[in-house]
Protein backbone atom coordinates (compact mmCIF):
# COMPACT_ATOMS: atom_id res chain seq x y z
CA UNK A 1 0.00 0.00 0.00
CA UNK A 2 1.19 3.44 -0.71
CA UNK A 3 1.05 6.09 2.16
CA UNK A 4 -0.14 9.44 0.35
CA UNK A 5 -0.32 12.76 2.36
CA UNK A 6 -4.10 14.25 2.00
CA UNK A 7 -3.63 17.64 3.13
CA UNK A 8 -1.57 16.79 6.13
CA UNK A 9 -2.64 13.42 7.01
CA UNK A 10 -1.18 10.68 5.57
CA UNK A 11 -2.74 7.48 4.88
CA UNK A 12 -2.34 4.30 3.72
CA UNK A 13 -3.98 3.82 -0.28
CA UNK A 14 -4.21 1.46 -3.02
CA UNK A 15 -3.46 2.69 -6.43
CA UNK A 16 -4.04 1.01 -9.81
CA UNK A 17 -0.61 1.46 -10.89
CA UNK A 18 0.26 -0.19 -7.65
CA UNK A 19 -1.98 -3.28 -7.89
CA UNK A 20 -3.34 -3.62 -11.66
CA UNK A 21 -5.49 -5.54 -13.31
CA UNK A 22 -3.63 -8.41 -14.22
CA UNK A 23 -2.13 -8.76 -10.71
CA UNK A 24 -5.90 -8.72 -9.44
CA UNK A 25 -6.60 -11.73 -12.40
CA UNK A 26 -3.67 -13.50 -11.06
CA UNK A 27 -4.86 -13.76 -7.38
CA UNK A 28 -8.58 -14.51 -8.13
CA UNK A 29 -7.71 -16.80 -11.23
CA UNK A 30 -8.97 -19.75 -9.09
CA UNK A 31 -12.30 -18.09 -7.87
CA UNK A 32 -15.70 -18.32 -9.06
CA UNK A 33 -17.29 -14.58 -7.65
CA UNK A 34 -20.58 -14.99 -7.20
CA UNK A 35 -22.60 -11.92 -7.47
CA UNK A 36 -26.07 -11.94 -4.97
CA UNK A 37 -28.47 -9.56 -6.43
CA UNK A 38 -28.95 -7.70 -9.96
CA UNK A 39 -30.28 -4.49 -7.83
CA UNK A 40 -28.37 -1.75 -8.86
CA UNK A 41 -24.65 -2.13 -7.44
CA UNK A 42 -24.96 -6.08 -8.61
CA UNK A 43 -25.12 -4.70 -12.58
CA UNK A 44 -22.18 -2.54 -12.02
CA UNK A 45 -20.10 -4.79 -10.03
CA UNK A 46 -20.78 -7.63 -11.92
CA UNK A 47 -20.42 -6.38 -15.69
CA UNK A 48 -17.22 -4.73 -14.67
CA UNK A 49 -15.52 -8.09 -13.16
CA UNK A 50 -16.88 -9.42 -16.07
CA UNK A 51 -15.56 -7.28 -18.50
CA UNK A 52 -12.24 -7.45 -16.77
CA UNK A 53 -11.96 -11.11 -17.38
CA UNK A 54 -12.79 -12.96 -14.20
CA UNK A 55 -15.38 -15.96 -13.48
CA UNK A 56 -18.52 -14.02 -12.34
CA UNK A 57 -21.75 -15.71 -11.47
CA UNK A 58 -24.68 -14.09 -10.96
CA UNK A 59 -27.46 -15.17 -8.47
CA UNK A 60 -30.57 -13.72 -7.95
CA UNK A 61 -34.45 -14.91 -7.33
CA UNK A 62 -36.54 -15.96 -10.55
CA UNK A 63 -38.76 -13.86 -12.22
CA UNK A 64 -38.38 -10.39 -11.36
CA UNK A 65 -37.48 -7.39 -13.51
CA UNK A 66 -33.79 -7.93 -11.51
CA UNK A 67 -33.78 -11.74 -13.19
CA UNK A 68 -34.74 -10.47 -16.79
CA UNK A 69 -32.44 -7.64 -17.01
CA UNK A 70 -29.35 -10.30 -16.03
CA UNK A 71 -30.65 -12.65 -19.06
CA UNK A 72 -30.72 -9.17 -21.33
CA UNK A 73 -27.34 -8.07 -19.92
CA UNK A 74 -25.95 -11.68 -20.91
CA UNK A 75 -25.83 -13.62 -18.06
CA UNK A 76 -27.20 -17.27 -19.21
CA UNK A 77 -29.41 -19.14 -16.96
CA UNK A 78 -27.70 -22.60 -15.92
CA UNK A 79 -24.71 -21.21 -16.79
CA UNK A 80 -23.92 -17.88 -15.27
CA UNK A 81 -27.51 -16.82 -13.62
CA UNK A 82 -28.61 -19.13 -10.63
CA UNK A 83 -31.29 -19.00 -8.24
CA UNK A 84 -29.34 -17.36 -5.38
CA UNK A 85 -28.64 -20.47 -3.41
CA UNK A 86 -27.24 -22.21 -6.25
CA UNK A 87 -24.72 -19.33 -6.90
CA UNK A 88 -23.97 -18.95 -3.37
CA UNK A 89 -23.19 -22.49 -3.43
CA UNK A 90 -20.97 -22.41 -6.58
CA UNK A 91 -19.01 -19.46 -5.75
CA UNK A 92 -15.49 -19.06 -3.45
CA UNK A 93 -16.48 -15.63 -3.12
CA UNK A 94 -19.65 -14.72 -2.43
CA UNK A 95 -20.51 -10.94 -3.10
CA UNK A 96 -23.56 -10.02 -0.94
CA UNK A 97 -25.02 -7.21 -2.68
CA UNK A 98 -29.02 -8.03 -1.95
CA UNK A 99 -30.98 -4.95 -0.52
CA UNK A 100 -29.15 -4.49 2.92
CA UNK A 101 -33.11 -5.45 4.54
CA UNK A 102 -33.24 -8.20 2.30
CA UNK A 103 -29.86 -9.21 3.24
CA UNK A 104 -31.49 -10.16 6.66
CA UNK A 105 -34.09 -11.97 5.33
CA UNK A 106 -32.00 -14.30 2.75
CA UNK A 107 -29.28 -14.73 5.15
CA UNK A 108 -30.21 -18.23 6.81
CA UNK A 109 -30.22 -19.13 3.16
CA UNK A 110 -26.58 -17.89 2.69
CA UNK A 111 -24.92 -18.67 5.64
CA UNK A 112 -25.43 -22.90 4.76
CA UNK A 113 -22.96 -22.24 1.96
CA UNK A 114 -20.52 -20.39 4.06
CA UNK A 115 -17.69 -23.10 4.20
CA UNK A 116 -14.23 -22.67 5.54
CA UNK A 117 -12.02 -20.56 3.02
CA UNK A 118 -14.48 -19.25 1.17
CA UNK A 119 -14.91 -15.43 1.13
CA UNK A 120 -18.28 -13.33 2.30
CA UNK A 121 -18.18 -9.66 0.23
CA UNK A 122 -20.39 -7.08 0.97
CA UNK A 123 -20.55 -2.96 -0.38
CA UNK A 124 -21.68 -1.69 3.33
CA UNK A 125 -21.07 -2.06 6.64
CA UNK A 126 -24.89 -2.17 7.55
CA UNK A 127 -25.45 -6.21 7.98
CA UNK A 128 -22.25 -6.68 9.97
CA UNK A 129 -22.01 -3.79 12.18
CA UNK A 130 -25.98 -3.68 13.25
CA UNK A 131 -25.45 -7.49 13.48
CA UNK A 132 -27.34 -7.22 17.01
CA UNK A 133 -30.15 -6.34 14.84
CA UNK A 134 -29.67 -7.64 11.32
CA UNK A 135 -28.46 -11.64 13.21
CA UNK A 136 -25.70 -11.49 9.68
CA UNK A 137 -22.77 -13.30 12.08
CA UNK A 138 -20.35 -14.96 9.53
CA UNK A 139 -18.50 -18.73 10.20
CA UNK A 140 -15.28 -18.72 11.55
CA UNK A 141 -13.75 -20.24 8.63
CA UNK A 142 -14.83 -17.21 6.10
CA UNK A 143 -12.87 -14.16 5.43
CA UNK A 144 -15.62 -11.37 6.00
CA UNK A 145 -14.31 -8.30 3.38
CA UNK A 146 -16.13 -5.01 2.12
CA UNK A 147 -15.29 -2.89 -0.98
CA UNK A 148 -17.24 -0.08 -0.91
CA UNK A 149 -17.75 1.95 -4.15
CA UNK A 150 -18.44 5.72 -3.22
CA UNK A 151 -21.36 6.14 -5.96
CA UNK A 152 -24.39 4.61 -7.44
CA UNK A 153 -23.66 1.48 -9.82
CA UNK A 154 -24.93 3.06 -12.44
CA UNK A 155 -22.22 5.43 -12.57
CA UNK A 156 -19.37 2.59 -11.52
CA UNK A 157 -20.42 0.81 -14.39
CA UNK A 158 -20.81 4.21 -16.80
CA UNK A 159 -17.40 5.19 -15.50
CA UNK A 160 -15.75 2.05 -16.25
CA UNK A 161 -17.18 1.88 -19.71
CA UNK A 162 -15.81 5.41 -19.79
CA UNK A 163 -12.09 3.92 -18.96
CA UNK A 164 -12.97 6.32 -15.70
CA UNK A 165 -13.14 4.66 -12.08
CA UNK A 166 -15.09 5.20 -9.05
CA UNK A 167 -13.31 5.45 -5.73
CA UNK A 168 -14.11 2.40 -2.83
CA UNK A 169 -13.56 2.31 0.44
CA UNK A 170 -12.19 -1.01 1.50
CA UNK A 171 -11.86 -2.96 4.99
CA UNK A 172 -11.38 -6.70 6.45
CA UNK A 173 -13.37 -7.60 9.03
CA UNK A 174 -12.26 -11.39 9.51
CA UNK A 175 -8.81 -13.22 7.74
CA UNK A 176 -9.72 -16.78 7.88
CA UNK A 177 -7.49 -17.79 5.29
CA UNK A 178 -4.62 -15.13 5.09
CA UNK A 179 -4.97 -14.18 2.04
CA UNK A 180 -8.35 -11.71 2.99
CA UNK A 181 -5.91 -8.68 1.91
CA UNK A 182 -5.41 -10.20 -1.29
CA UNK A 183 -8.61 -11.14 -2.05
CA UNK A 184 -10.39 -7.46 -1.00
CA UNK A 185 -8.09 -5.83 -2.67
CA UNK A 186 -8.18 -7.53 -6.40
CA UNK A 187 -11.64 -7.16 -6.16
CA UNK A 188 -11.81 -3.61 -5.61
CA UNK A 189 -9.66 -3.31 -8.53
CA UNK A 190 -11.58 -5.98 -10.72
CA UNK A 191 -15.23 -4.14 -9.78
CA UNK A 192 -13.66 -0.63 -11.72
CA UNK A 193 -12.38 1.35 -8.57
CA UNK A 194 -10.30 4.33 -8.97
CA UNK A 195 -7.93 4.10 -5.97
CA UNK A 196 -8.95 2.19 -2.45
CA UNK A 197 -8.93 3.86 1.09
CA UNK A 198 -8.47 1.29 3.72
CA UNK A 199 -11.81 1.97 6.68
CA UNK A 200 -13.61 -0.82 9.03
CA UNK A 201 -16.91 -1.93 8.77
CA UNK A 202 -18.17 0.69 11.47
CA UNK A 203 -16.55 3.66 9.94
CA UNK A 204 -17.90 2.72 6.89
CA UNK A 205 -21.80 2.39 7.47
CA UNK A 206 -21.33 5.39 9.57
CA UNK A 207 -20.10 7.97 7.10
CA UNK A 208 -21.78 6.18 4.45
CA UNK A 209 -25.12 6.81 6.11
CA UNK A 210 -24.07 10.12 7.37
CA UNK A 211 -23.28 11.25 3.28
CA UNK A 212 -26.57 10.12 1.63
CA UNK A 213 -28.71 11.82 4.48
CA UNK A 214 -26.18 14.69 4.25
CA UNK A 215 -24.64 16.61 1.53
CA UNK A 216 -25.06 13.59 -1.20
CA UNK A 217 -28.97 13.63 -1.06
CA UNK A 218 -30.80 14.24 2.31
CA UNK A 219 -29.52 17.70 2.79
CA UNK A 220 -29.10 18.94 -0.40
CA UNK A 221 -32.28 18.78 -1.18
CA UNK A 222 -33.42 20.20 1.71
CA UNK A 223 -31.41 23.19 0.77
CA UNK A 224 -32.56 22.89 -3.00
CA UNK A 225 -35.92 22.92 -1.65
CA UNK A 226 -35.57 25.75 0.56
CA UNK A 227 -33.87 27.96 -1.72
CA UNK A 228 -36.22 27.10 -4.68
CA UNK A 229 -39.35 28.27 -2.11
CA UNK A 230 -37.70 31.61 -1.16
CA UNK A 231 -37.65 32.43 -4.96
CA UNK A 232 -41.15 31.29 -5.99
CA UNK A 233 -42.23 32.88 -2.82
CA UNK A 234 -40.44 36.15 -3.97
CA UNK A 235 -41.91 36.10 -7.56
CA UNK A 236 -39.27 34.75 -9.49
CA UNK A 237 -40.27 32.20 -12.24
CA UNK A 238 -40.40 28.21 -11.90
CA UNK A 239 -37.35 28.74 -14.75
CA UNK A 240 -35.72 31.65 -12.80
CA UNK A 241 -35.75 29.51 -9.77
CA UNK A 242 -34.83 26.05 -11.06
CA UNK A 243 -32.11 27.27 -13.47
CA UNK A 244 -30.23 29.65 -10.66
CA UNK A 245 -30.79 26.73 -7.71
CA UNK A 246 -30.38 23.25 -9.94
CA UNK A 247 -29.07 23.40 -13.39
CA UNK A 248 -26.53 25.95 -12.66
CA UNK A 249 -24.87 24.07 -10.08
CA UNK A 250 -25.04 20.51 -11.55
CA UNK A 251 -24.41 21.73 -15.25
CA UNK A 252 -21.61 24.29 -14.81
CA UNK A 253 -20.10 24.62 -11.45
CA UNK A 254 -20.36 21.28 -9.94
CA UNK A 255 -18.32 20.01 -13.22
CA UNK A 256 -15.84 22.54 -12.82
CA UNK A 257 -15.79 21.86 -8.90
CA UNK A 258 -14.74 18.43 -10.11
CA UNK A 259 -11.90 18.97 -12.39
CA UNK A 260 -10.59 21.44 -9.75
CA UNK A 261 -12.22 21.98 -6.58
CA UNK A 262 -14.54 24.45 -4.53
CA UNK A 263 -11.08 26.82 -3.66
CA UNK A 264 -10.84 27.50 -7.61
CA UNK A 265 -14.18 27.97 -7.94
CA UNK A 266 -13.84 30.50 -5.25
CA UNK A 267 -10.90 32.06 -7.15
CA UNK A 268 -12.42 31.96 -10.25
CA UNK A 269 -15.91 33.68 -10.48
CA UNK A 270 -17.23 37.42 -10.88
CA UNK A 271 -15.62 39.24 -7.29
CA UNK A 272 -19.25 39.68 -6.78
CA UNK A 273 -20.03 36.35 -6.47
CA UNK A 274 -16.78 35.52 -4.66
CA UNK A 275 -17.53 37.95 -1.54
CA UNK A 276 -21.26 37.37 -1.24
CA UNK A 277 -20.22 33.38 -0.94
CA UNK A 278 -17.22 34.19 1.09
CA UNK A 279 -19.30 36.03 3.48
CA UNK A 280 -22.34 33.75 3.47
CA UNK A 281 -20.45 29.92 3.64
CA UNK A 282 -19.99 30.63 7.37
CA UNK A 283 -23.37 31.19 8.42
CA UNK A 284 -24.92 28.27 6.11
CA UNK A 285 -22.11 26.09 8.14
CA UNK A 286 -23.11 27.41 11.06
CA UNK A 287 -26.80 26.56 11.08
CA UNK A 288 -26.27 23.33 9.60
CA UNK A 289 -23.52 21.74 11.53
CA UNK A 290 -26.30 21.00 14.80
CA UNK A 291 -28.32 19.05 12.23
CA UNK A 292 -25.25 16.97 11.15
CA UNK A 293 -24.04 16.29 14.95
CA UNK A 294 -27.80 15.33 15.61
CA UNK A 295 -27.70 13.18 12.25
CA UNK A 296 -24.52 11.69 13.64
CA UNK A 297 -25.70 10.90 16.61
CA UNK A 298 -28.26 8.91 14.76
CA UNK A 299 -26.30 6.87 12.91
CA UNK A 300 -24.39 6.06 15.62
CA UNK A 301 -27.09 5.60 18.37
CA UNK A 302 -28.22 2.45 15.67
CA UNK A 303 -31.06 4.65 15.08
CA UNK A 304 -31.07 5.44 11.69
CA UNK A 305 -30.10 1.59 11.37
CA UNK A 306 -33.17 0.49 13.16
CA UNK A 307 -35.52 2.93 11.47
CA UNK A 308 -34.36 1.58 7.73
CA UNK A 309 -34.92 -1.98 9.14
CA UNK A 310 -38.28 -1.41 10.48
CA UNK A 311 -39.79 1.02 7.75
CA UNK A 312 -38.40 -1.99 5.23
CA UNK A 313 -40.04 -5.02 7.07
CA UNK A 314 -43.59 -3.32 7.04
CA UNK A 315 -46.35 -4.67 4.58
CA UNK A 316 -47.20 -1.76 2.92
CA UNK A 317 -43.86 -0.17 3.15
CA UNK A 318 -43.77 0.08 -0.73
CA UNK A 319 -46.95 2.03 -1.01
CA UNK A 320 -45.89 4.24 1.59
CA UNK A 321 -42.61 5.23 -0.34
CA UNK A 322 -44.10 5.29 -3.50
CA UNK A 323 -46.50 7.84 -2.65
CA UNK A 324 -43.67 9.56 -0.70
CA UNK A 325 -41.55 9.70 -4.28
CA UNK A 326 -44.38 10.56 -5.91
CA UNK A 327 -44.96 13.80 -3.94
CA UNK A 328 -41.35 14.41 -4.32
CA UNK A 329 -41.71 13.94 -8.09
CA UNK A 330 -45.17 15.82 -8.69
CA UNK A 331 -43.31 18.95 -6.54
CA UNK A 332 -43.07 22.45 -8.50
CA UNK A 333 -39.11 22.26 -9.20
CA UNK A 334 -38.67 18.68 -10.13
CA UNK A 335 -41.46 19.03 -12.80
CA UNK A 336 -39.79 22.16 -13.97
CA UNK A 337 -36.65 20.30 -13.77
CA UNK A 338 -37.93 18.26 -16.41
CA UNK A 339 -38.80 20.56 -19.04
CA UNK A 340 -35.20 22.32 -18.12
CA UNK A 341 -33.28 19.07 -19.28
CA UNK A 342 -35.63 18.52 -22.26
CA UNK A 343 -34.52 22.38 -23.27
CA UNK A 344 -30.79 21.21 -23.26
CA UNK A 345 -29.50 21.49 -26.40
CA UNK A 346 -28.42 17.94 -26.78
CA UNK A 347 -31.94 16.74 -26.03
CA UNK A 348 -33.90 19.30 -27.59
CA UNK A 349 -35.16 18.25 -31.27
N1 LIG B 1 -27.36 1.41 -4.74
C1 LIG B 1 -26.07 1.73 -4.80
O1 LIG B 1 -25.58 2.32 -5.77
C2 LIG B 1 -25.14 1.38 -3.67
C3 LIG B 1 -23.89 2.06 -3.54
C4 LIG B 1 -22.96 1.60 -2.61
C5 LIG B 1 -23.27 0.51 -1.79
N2 LIG B 1 -24.50 -0.10 -1.90
C6 LIG B 1 -24.78 -1.28 -1.09
O2 LIG B 1 -24.80 -2.41 -1.97
C7 LIG B 1 -25.75 -3.38 -1.51
C8 LIG B 1 -26.78 -3.63 -2.59
O3 LIG B 1 -27.54 -2.44 -2.75
P1 LIG B 1 -28.43 -2.17 -4.05
O4 LIG B 1 -28.88 -0.74 -3.93
O5 LIG B 1 -27.69 -2.60 -5.26
O6 LIG B 1 -29.64 -3.16 -3.77
P2 LIG B 1 -31.10 -3.14 -4.44
O7 LIG B 1 -32.05 -2.43 -3.54
O8 LIG B 1 -30.98 -2.66 -5.83
O9 LIG B 1 -31.48 -4.70 -4.37
C9 LIG B 1 -30.66 -5.71 -4.94
C10 LIG B 1 -31.47 -6.95 -5.24
O10 LIG B 1 -32.07 -7.48 -4.06
C11 LIG B 1 -33.13 -8.29 -4.52
N3 LIG B 1 -34.07 -8.52 -3.42
C12 LIG B 1 -34.78 -7.56 -2.74
N4 LIG B 1 -35.54 -8.15 -1.80
C13 LIG B 1 -35.30 -9.50 -1.89
C14 LIG B 1 -35.76 -10.62 -1.17
N5 LIG B 1 -36.60 -10.51 -0.16
N6 LIG B 1 -35.30 -11.85 -1.53
C15 LIG B 1 -34.42 -11.98 -2.54
N7 LIG B 1 -33.94 -10.94 -3.24
C16 LIG B 1 -34.37 -9.72 -2.92
C17 LIG B 1 -33.77 -7.52 -5.68
O11 LIG B 1 -34.31 -8.44 -6.61
C18 LIG B 1 -32.59 -6.76 -6.25
O12 LIG B 1 -32.16 -7.32 -7.46
C19 LIG B 1 -26.33 -2.79 -0.22
O13 LIG B 1 -25.55 -3.27 0.85
C20 LIG B 1 -26.13 -1.28 -0.39
O14 LIG B 1 -26.09 -0.58 0.83
C21 LIG B 1 -25.43 0.32 -2.83
C1 LIG C 1 -25.21 5.78 -3.85
C2 LIG C 1 -25.07 5.99 -2.34
C3 LIG C 1 -26.06 7.04 -1.87
O1 LIG C 1 -23.75 6.44 -2.08
C4 LIG C 1 -25.20 4.65 -1.57
O2 LIG C 1 -24.62 4.80 -0.30
C5 LIG C 1 -26.58 4.06 -1.43
O3 LIG C 1 -26.89 3.61 -0.32
O4 LIG C 1 -27.31 3.99 -2.43
MG1 LIG D 1 -25.56 3.89 1.29
MG1 LIG E 1 -22.75 5.54 -0.41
Amino acid sequence: MAMLNFGGTEEKVVTREEFPLEKAREVLKDETIAVIGYGVQGPGQSLNLRDNGFNVIVGQRKGGASWDKAVQDGWVPGETLFEIEEAADRGTIIQYLLSDAAQIEVWPRIKPYLTPGKALYFSHGFGITYNDRTNIVAPEGVDVILVAPKGSGTSLRRLFLEGRGLNSSFAIDQDATGRAFERVVALGIGVGSGYLFETDFKREVYSDLTGERGTLMGAIQGIFEAQYDVLRANGHSPSEAFNETVEELTQSLMPLVAENGMDWMYANCSTTAQRGALDWKDKFRDAVKPVFEDLYESVATGQEAQRSIDSNSQKDYRVKLEKELKELSDSEMWQAGRTVRKLRPENAG
